[in-house]
């Protein structure tokens, strides 16, 4: 069925690397984020995108690696999504609150398993509220931010991202990306074409990165991968996580 194995029979991720983690909380973890590795710094890479790296500590990557864990083993397992003219895509993917698939949004994953998604938890709209608020140094930014759903990617060394626009919601709120694991290039372009002008981005374990505003639908893609590059001490041994929460605007 195209499916893709869970992240427990993927090569690098099937096991945490050292001490388990904690029940998933990141929001709840005492360290200060958003100071970052020394010489990172917030970079405003188009009106209303936001690259923080460093963010996370590696106790709240840990616990998003746990999650992200637990959520690709179901209800609904990730998977490869399959697109309507029958390529499959390179990354696996697995969703929370809401169930993507091209081009639309729906509770249950007719695609996969029939099944209705994973809960959206209440710990993780907080965790983008914090991450708005940040980024946007406004601590107004993350007001009336309730996201909805969350689309994780699994990224092997192989897997690409082609430039797309987020644009199945309905609505114009931001879109707050965690990265885990190895080191990748990211594209953000603009809103008008899924060619240049555009900036390639190194985003990193534990970096975030908004896209709101102006820069809400502007192409954006993953160029390539680098494998190797993570810290096995966040509990990847290899590959790359890419969380993105969204609102949806849909209802019920
Ligand atoms: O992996 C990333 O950094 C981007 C993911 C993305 O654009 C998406 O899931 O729509
Ligand atoms: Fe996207």
């Amino acid at each position: 069925m195209n499916r893709g194995p869970g992240f427990d029979q993927l090569p690098g991720f099937g096991h945490l690397t050292g001490r388990s983690a904690d029940p998933a909380d990141p929001a709840e973890s005492a360290g200060a984020a958003g100071s970052g590795p020394p010489g990172s710094a917030r970079r405003e890479v188009a009106a209303g995108a936001v690259h923080l790296p460093g963010w996370l500590d590696l106790a709240e990557q840990r616990r998003l690696v746990t999650a992200c864990r637990e959520w690709a083993t179901g209800p609904v397992p990730i998977r490869h999504t399959r697109l309507p003219r029958g390529g499959v895509m390179s990354v696996q993917t697995v969703c929370i609150g809401w169930h993507w698939q091209p081009y639309r949004y729906t509770r249950t994953a007719e695609d996969v398993n029939g099944c209705r998604v994973a809960p959206f938890p209440e710990w993780l709209a907080r965790l983008g509220r914090r991450a708005l608020v940040e980024a946007y140094q406004d601590p107004t930014a993350g007001d009336g931010y309730a996201p909805d759903t969350a689309l994780i990617n699994f990224y092997d060394g192989e897997a690409r991202l082609g430039m797309h626009q987020d644009k199945d919601e309905r609505s114009d709120a931001p879109v707050v990306s965690l990265s885990l694991g190895d080191r990748c290039v990211f594209r953000f372009g603009n809103t008008e074409t899924r060619t240049r002008p555009y900036t390639d981005v190194e985003l990193a374990s534990g970096d975030l990165f908004v896209f709101g505003g102006p820069s809400r639908f502007a192409y954006h893609g993953v160029t390539r991968v680098y494998p190797g590059t993570g810290d096995p001490a966040t509990g990847m041994a290899g590959g790359r996580l890419n969380i993105t929460m969204r609102m949806t605007g849909l209802a019920g």
